[in-house]
């Protein structure tokens, strides 16, 4: 009998990943990541909710502490992008480095033939798709996962809608259902509220600065450039303006922000590094997604060494450095890169 690893985070997805690949005939074990150090019964609650469906399936479970990788590798990460001022995506981050990296030695190590997350997605072992419920679709998400890894992946949830699952979950039993009533995690794990919660904990955000329009006139104030992003048209003042202004870039180093009217936003060449691609193609057409939900954007790729030039058919608006461009070909990922740099 195959061994599959499960990724167990006490939620229903993970549950009934467990669940199904069971009946699947296959010999389930599951591994719950202690990815942070909170103290406030937040690992206790997951715990219980995962040691109750461990007894009602009869499988063993592992608690790993991983609190020194996950802080090194998405924490710190996350908290240095917002004091350099760019918008980083720590959910990627933690799919390649600890879940797709760390967790999945783990499974090896204890001789398991696959790792199996909730996660919304595909795999066929070559490349990542989208999912079936495109509400729900993280194949976006796991696009920087290395390509070794690949063969190793399952996801059960791939075909399934979000609310099917919840109603099976249901009427699986008690235990199951209980997991189904609990609310629905947080989009990133260790942001309970906002993030400049986060930020807060390790820099004064909260210093006025001043606001610039594009030639370089001082239009305004705001609160401190870490509270905004790309895009964001409010918390700031631009004197005497009749048209919503936007952000259009942050300056950390002098904590000044540059806004503008909405088409001084629109860029249609993107730079990108530290790629991360499935085939080795390095001039192509594809559809890429520059942010999570965005829709797809036809585009030509031209790649030289680790840096993608990504011409778009289309301009696009608001695109943050920090995020991630993703490649499609349909449904199926066929690399990403980090963005640098937006223009026109
Ligand atoms: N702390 C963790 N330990 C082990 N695996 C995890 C952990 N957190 C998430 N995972 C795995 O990654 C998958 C996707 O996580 P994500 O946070 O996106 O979804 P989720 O809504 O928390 O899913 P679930 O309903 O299973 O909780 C989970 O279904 C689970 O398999």
């Amino acid at each position: 009998m195959k061994k599959v690893m499960v990724g167990m985070s006490g939620g229903i997805d993970s549950s009934v990943t467990a669940y199904m690949l069971q009946k699947e005939g296959f010999e389930v074990e599951g591994v719950y990541l202690k990815l942070h150090n909170r103290t406030d019964g937040y690992h206790e609650s997951n715990i219980s909710y995962i040691d109750n469906v461990a007894k009602h399936l009869d499988i063993k479970y592992h608690i790993l502490d991983i609190t020194k990788d996950f802080t090194k590798e998405v924490y710190d990460y996350f908290v240095n992008s917002y004091l350099e001022g760019t918008t980083p995506n720590p959910c990627v981050k933690c799919n390649r480095q600890i879940k797709f990296g760390k967790m999945l030695d783990f499974a090896k190590e204890h001789n398991a033939s696959y790792l199996a997350t909730g996660h919304y997605a595909k795999t066929d072992g070559e490349f990542i798709y989208e999912a079936d419920d495109k509400t729900k679709d993280q194949s976006y998400f796991l696009s920087q996962v290395d390509k070794e890894a690949l063969p190793f992946m399952m996801f059960p949830m791939s075909t399934y809608k979000k609310e099917d699952i919840i109603k099976f979950g249901a009427k699986l039993g008690d235990i199951y259902k209980k997991i189904t009533e609990k609310n629905e995690s947080q989009e990133i794990c260790f942001v309970d509220t906002v993030y400049t919660d986060v930020i807060k904990k390790h820099a004064n955000i909260d210093q006025p600065g001043i606001v610039f329009d594009e030639e370089g006139n001082e239009v305004g104030t705001h609160k401190g450039y870490m509270h905004y992003t790309i895009g964001k048209r409010r918390g700031f003042t631009v004197h005497g303006a009749h048209e919503p202004h936007f952000v259009k870039s942050l300056n950390a180093k002098d904590n000044t922000i540059i806004v503008g009217k909405k088409e001084s936003l629109e860029i249609n060449t993107v730079e990108a590094n530290n790629l991360n691609m499935y085939v080795d193609d390095t001039n192509f057409k594809c559809g890429v997604k520059l942010r999570y939900r965005s829709h797809l954007l036809p585009c030509e790729v031209s790649i030289k060494d680790d840096r993608a030039t990504i011409k778009l058919k289309n301009s696009a608006f608001g695109v943050a450095t920090g995020q991630l461009a993703v490649f499609y070909i349909d449904e199926k990922v066929i690399g990403s890169a980090w963005i640098t740099k937006a223009f026109k």
